[in-house]
């Protein structure tokens, strides 16, 4: 017999910071709203990515920051205590634990299922087969990415960690090797080889962090070497071999290297594979593409979205929950007949996750970004010219740590006088970023950025010599 249909008026698939919010906007707007959730209330961000691995990296960033300094420097009289990390990284997940977070979902008035949810034709969800959640207005798809794992001979028989183990594992591996040239890749190598493991990371192009200006690979690679990892770079792995606690990497130069663990970090894949895709026309396992209102484009009738990860337009837990706010307000809009506003910065457009997505990777030095990249301006046809600086002249940067070592560059559109991108590499430059993101997004003209003086003596004069530098 089939189960009896619950209605709602929206209905969100997955509970990570995306469904979170986007329910939450659903149902402040006066909507009815269930969230589904097959995990934990929190998602992937809360439990096995952003949290834990920040938690895993603040303190070696922390100690590195100290060794700096004459003075604080003699204060450090060992290494990091790892037991004593991966007990505040516990703390952080809350043990794996989601009550705090369903506690505030009771209080908002937003109905859980817990399961797994499909897709069961037009305007509805099943949950584990029992369960049929209908939707008046609209259907929310939230649910995220999970590791790629490459096809490589002995792989899955080498029991490889993805990002879930490296976030939450109990112990410190004696020698931790980690494939990958992307954001999780350096991170998990600083903050394991901060811990005591000894690590070696295998890049197969020529340097990481590809998608942001080359310097700032070039500044994070040099950091991961100054702390002791070994870096491999234009390094395939052909072959894996586990015996025992030991697993063999086999190289593409027939080399091998050894380890006791080896963390794969080569990407992510849309979790839609079971989702119900194909009762709606949708091809399982694929990326959902959405418009600005992350409406899914190829599915009529204005009723099912996409937010988050899943969309692949930026996969970032900050643009998740913009992208949260933005839908839920568009689903608030068409429920009720009001205008719909999705032109660019409307209310009802995610217009940011094109042009002024910042991000931040937490190694020792950061690497902060927002909007274009240099080559990514050009290739989109602008009229552009990047000014460079070396954060180090800045007195706020010499002050906060001999010899310090960093960059930034501004690129501006030289049509419209306005600064289309923004890179900052150097130690505790994370914070600066998101002046940089109100200058790309509110499209500040240049004339009046030179009115915004910066505090002296902070790492934040280096705009002041951006800006000095572009006027010559
Ligand atoms: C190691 C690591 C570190 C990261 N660090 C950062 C960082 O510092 N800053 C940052 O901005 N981003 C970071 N990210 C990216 C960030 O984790 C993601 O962008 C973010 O989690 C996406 O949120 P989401 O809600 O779209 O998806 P997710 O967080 O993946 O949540 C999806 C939810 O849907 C649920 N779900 C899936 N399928 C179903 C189903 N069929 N039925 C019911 N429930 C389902 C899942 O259980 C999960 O709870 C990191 C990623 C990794 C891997
Ligand atoms: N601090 C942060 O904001 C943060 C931290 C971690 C992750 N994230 C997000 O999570 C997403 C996923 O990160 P990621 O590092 O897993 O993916 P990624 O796409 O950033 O990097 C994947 C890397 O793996 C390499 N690769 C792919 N296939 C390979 C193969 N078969 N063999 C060897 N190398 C291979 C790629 O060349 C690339 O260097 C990112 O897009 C990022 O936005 C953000």
């Amino acid at each position: 017999m089939s189960p009896k249909p619950e209605q709602y008026d929206v209905v969100v698939l997955g509970g990570g910071p995306t469904g979170e919010n986007l329910a939450d906007r659903a149902k402040a707007a006066g909507l009815s709203t269930v969230l589904v959730e097959s995990q934990l209330i929190g998602g992937e961000c809360s439990y096995w990515a952003c949290m834990p691995s920040k938690a895993l990296l603040r303190p070696w960033l922390a100690l590195a920051h100290a060794r700096a300094l004459p003075g604080t420097r003699e204060a450090v009289t060992g290494e990091l205590d790892a037991a004593a990390v991966l007990a505040r990284r516990d703390e952080f997940t809350w043990h794996w634990h989601d009550d705090s977070q369903v506690e505030w979902l009771r209080s908002t008035g937003i109905d859980l299922v817990r399961g797994h949810g499909r897709l069961a034709g037009e305007r509805s969800v099943l949950v584990d087969g029992e369960r049929l959640l209908t939707a008046r207005h609209a259907v929310a798809v939230c649910t995220g990415t999970r590791a790629a794992l490459p096809h490589v001979p002995g792989l899955a028989e080498a029991h490889p960690w993805t990002s879930r183990d490296a976030t939450s594992a109990a112990k410190v591996p004696g020698r931790l090797a980690v494939v990958g040239g992307g954001v999780v890749a350096v991170e998990m190598a600083t903050a394991w080889q901060g811990l005591g493991s000894r690590v070696t990371l295998l890049v197969r192009g020529g340097g990481v962090l590809d998608r942001m200006e080359p310097f700032a690979g070039e500044l994070v690679l040099a950091g991961l070497t100054a702390a002791g990892v070994d870096v491999r770079l234009d390094t395939e792995v052909t072959r894996l071999a586990r015996h025992g606690g030991e697993v063999t990497l086999t190289l593409g130069d027939g080399g091998t290297v050894l380890a006791d663990e080896v963390l794969y970090a080569t990407g992510r894949v849309p979790r839609t594979e079971d989702i119900g895709l194909e009762t709606v026309g949708l091809e399982p396992g694929s990326w959902l593409d959405v418009d600005d209102s992350c409406l899914v484009r190829a599915v009529e009738g204005g009723w099912l979205y996409a937010a988050g990860d899943v969309n692949h337009r930026a996969l970032l837990t900050h643009q998740g929950k913009y992208q949260a706010r933005i839908t839920g307000a568009a689903i608030a809009a068409r429920a009720a007949g009001t205008a719909v506003d999705t032109s660019r910065w409307g209310p009802h457009a995610a217009s940011a996750d094109t042009v002024g997505a910042p991000q931040v990777v937490f190694t020792e030095p950061e690497a902060a970004s927002v909007g274009l990249s240099l080559a990514e301006a050009e290739r989109a046809g602008l009229r552009v010219r990047a000014v460079d600086q070396e954060i180090g002249n800045v007195a706020g940067a010499s002050l906060y740590g001999d010899d310090y070592r960093g960059r930034a560059r501004m690129v501006v559109d030289l049509d419209r006088d306005v600064i289309v991108g923004v890179t900052f590499v150097g130690p505790a430059v994370a914070e600066l970023l998101h002046s940089a993101t109100v200058a790309v997004v509110g499209e500040v003209p240049i004339a009046r950025l030179w009115h915004a003086v910066p505090a002296y003596p902070t790492i934040s004069e280096v705009w002041l010599r951006l800006l000095e530098s572009l006027r010559g």
